[in-house]
């Protein structure tokens, strides 16, 4: 470990991320019902522009009227490039009840848009005596976004959370897809005649993991569009498990408990993990740093790997 620890990120599942448009309110309370650890409402790219106002004032009513539980409750507001997403602030933070946990910022491409909301924020929470600080989350879905990742996991003590767009960012990219998330069919390798998919979301997912890891943000994976692969959805939420992502986005109910299964560390990798804190404790008492499980080394990067696994676990039920 380098001299600068890294920092813990938010002890709070991020499982999954309900998303909904704020101009329905109608799927409002089947939001709030649903098993999702985290809810978005949507102001931006779900809301045609003729709605902006109706959905501003659907989303603050909603925040004070509706039981939304132990949820993280966020509202997406929309990009800076945009005429809409001052008043999105100011009107969340001086109408809405203090209910509202954090806002989602989306398209960000440098340290500097987060400080311009950060301040727009701090103000308005000052003039109104707001005493629960709102937090942040954001999306990386551009070129720029990607490109200065690190400088926006750093860039507020109020950022919590960061999102792979995929959407956006195939956009920005130039990518040649018009499918959001997953598995893309012209991205393979050819061996032997066999064609290989490779994932074109790696290396921005693992940039994001890195940048969030070193500065305490949970880093999530963001939409999976074709919500009738349900197959697919897993695929891709297993990877960015695996990449060291907490949790992903469901754009679809359906896709809420596929997130909750991935994210949620199951029973037999938390016994194993256990089984390998009892091997190293074990090896310990020995004096040795390193010893065999089930065939294979274990030393004293594994308590860590192990301890990643059972704290998950321990985190999610203590919830
Ligand atoms: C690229 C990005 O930016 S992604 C993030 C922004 N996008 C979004 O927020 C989109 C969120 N999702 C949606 O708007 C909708 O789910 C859609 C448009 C994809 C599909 O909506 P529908 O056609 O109504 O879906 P469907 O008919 O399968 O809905 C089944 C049930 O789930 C409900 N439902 C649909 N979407 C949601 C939702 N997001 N949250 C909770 N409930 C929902 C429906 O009301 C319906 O309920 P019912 O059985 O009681 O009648
Ligand atoms: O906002 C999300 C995206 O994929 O774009
Ligand atoms: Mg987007």
């Amino acid at each position: 470990m380098s001299f600068r620890i890294q920092p813990t990120p938010p002890a709070r599942p991020n499982r999954c991320q309900l998303f909904g448009p704020g101009s329905r309110p109608a799927i409002f309370d089947k939001m709030a019902g649903s098993a999702a650890d985290v809810i978005n409402l949507d102001l931006e790219d779900s809301v045609a522009p003729s709605d902006k106002d109706s959905a501003r004032a659907n989303i603050i009513q909603a925040i004070g009227d509706i039981d939304w539980g132990k949820k993280t409750l966020s509202v997406r507001i929309n990009g800076l490039d945009t005429p809409y997403w001052y008043r999105d602030v100011v009107d969340l933070l001086e109408k809405a009840s203090d209910r509202i946990d954090q806002i989602m910022i989306p398209k960000v491409g440098c340290a500097a848009d987060i400080y311009a909301v950060d301040a727009l924020v701090t103000a308005v929470e000052r003039a109104r005596g707001r005493t629960r600080p709102i937090k942040f989350e954001v999306i990386i879905e551009s070129a720029a976004g990607i490109a200065h990742v690190e400088e926006i996991a750093a860039a507020s003590p109020r950022l919590e959370a960061m999102s792979l767009g995929a959407a956006d960012f195939a956009a920005s990219m130039g990518m040649s897809t018009t499918g959001i998330g997953g598995t893309q069919e012209n991205y393979y390798m050819l061996h032997d005649g066999a064609k290989h998919w490779s994932d074109p979301w790696h290396w921005a997912q693992a940039a994001i993991v890195a940048a969030c890891r070193t500065h305490g943000v949970l880093p999530v994976d963001g939409p999976f569009g074709d919500f009738s692969d349900d197959e697919g959805f897993r695929a891709q939420a297993l990877r960015s498990a695996t990449l060291g992502m907490v949790g992903k986005w469901a754009i679809h109910p359906k896709q809420v408990a596929l997130a909750n299964d991935v994210f949620t560390p199951s029973e037999t990798a938390v016994a194993e993990a256990r089984e390998i804190l009892a091997a190293m404790e074990d090896a310990k008492a020995k004096g040795e740093g390193a010893t065999v499980y089930k065939g294979r080394l274990v030393d004293i990067a594994s308590i860590k790997q192990a301890e990643v696994i059972v704290k998950q676990a321990e985190m999610i039920a203590g919830y």
